[in-house]
């Protein structure tokens, strides 16, 4: 059997489209288009590819983008400063920091001093609240973007075993909130669990945010399970997922690195946006987004 791959670029493009749409009603009802700012600290190349990338997809799907890119050794206190303005700005519906951010710059620090209406990656503890207790809020991109591949694969998620593999605050917490919350039976594995293997062999989907290439070995899977790749692992045979390549032997259904879960973090990015320019000036925007 050979799983179904789910192709996470051709939905993050659909998904970038009903964006744009709901941004035009959005902007002639409102006056203004809905506003995006990006921070980024120091010339990463990788997170320098993605601001850039995210500055496009803004002004693609019709939005503001505003960027700001600061040297690498700008001071935790400026880079507040920064925050606290984009923070009063009424032109600016989400704000973003690049991560991560140099070792001298306390990530908490500049993540919590975002205002949580305009946190659009959705990593202040008041979001986080938010998506544990069931409130709207602003839910993580990447997760929310795994959450809507699993969804066209299972309309109905409620009581299936779901693993999450990792448990960092940006992929595997609120990953095994949005599962909890559509009623899957969740269990996080992390790396104090003692049978990683016998968790995942149990599980009809698998979310692997470990980040270790190719972790998740092939016997681990059920036979015919949905697996969901977070993994961008840059190695020396170039871009590989935490899933082993060969799952696809045994999976249902499997995202490919890349083209699966990646595409989607950005077009998410443009949904949450567009809903938090929605909530700040009380418009309401298509719920199907
Ligand atoms: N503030 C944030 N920082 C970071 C986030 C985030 O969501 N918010 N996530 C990652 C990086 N990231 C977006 O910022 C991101 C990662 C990967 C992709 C993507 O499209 N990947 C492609 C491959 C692209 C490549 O060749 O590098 C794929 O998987 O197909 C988009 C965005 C860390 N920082």
């Amino acid at each position: 059997m050979t799983a179904r791959l789910i192709d996470g670029k051709a939905f993050a493009a659909q998904l970038r489209g009903r964006v744009a749409t709901a941004a035009a009603a959005f902007t002639e009802q409102a006056g203004r288009k809905p506003g995006l700012a990006v921070v980024l600290v120091g010339e990463d190349p990788a997170s320098s590819v993605y601001v850039r990338s995210k500055g496009k997809a803004t002004l693609a799907a019709g939005m503001e983008s505003f960027e700001h890119r600061l040297s690498a050794d700008v001071s935790e206190a400026e880079l507040i400063a920064l925050v606290d303005r984009l923070n009063a700005d009424e032109t600016v519906d989400g704000i973003l920091v690049q991560l991560p951010l140099p070792k001298h710059i306390d990530e908490r620090a500049v993540i919590t001093r975002i205002d949580p209406d305009k946190d659009v990656d959705g990593f202040h503890p008041v979001n986080a609240g938010r998506l544990a207790t069931g409130l709207d809020g602003l839910v993580p991109c990447t997760p929310l973007g795994c959450l809507m591949l699993l969804q066209d694969i299972h309309p109905h998620l409620a009581g299936l075993e779901a693993v999450v593999i990792g448990r960092s605050n940006i992929v595997g917490k609120p990953m095994a909130a949005l599962l909890l919350q559509q009623s899957c039976t969740v269990t996080t594995v992390h790396s104090r669990t003692r049978d990683v293997m016998g968790h995942v062999r149990q599980a009809d989907i698998v979310v692997a945010a470990v980040g270790i290439p190719g972790f998740v070995q092939p016997e681990w899977i059920k036979p015919g399970a949905t697996v969901i790749d977070v993994g961008i692992n840059r190695t020396g045979d170039g871009l590989v997922g935490d899933v082993d390549p060969r799952a696809v032997e045994v999976a249902g259904a499997i995202t490919p690195v890349p083209g699966g879960v990646g595409p989607m973090t950005i077009a998410v990015l443009m949904r949450n946006t567009l809903v938090a320019a929605g909530r700040r000036a009380g418009i309401a925007v298509d719920p199907a987004l």
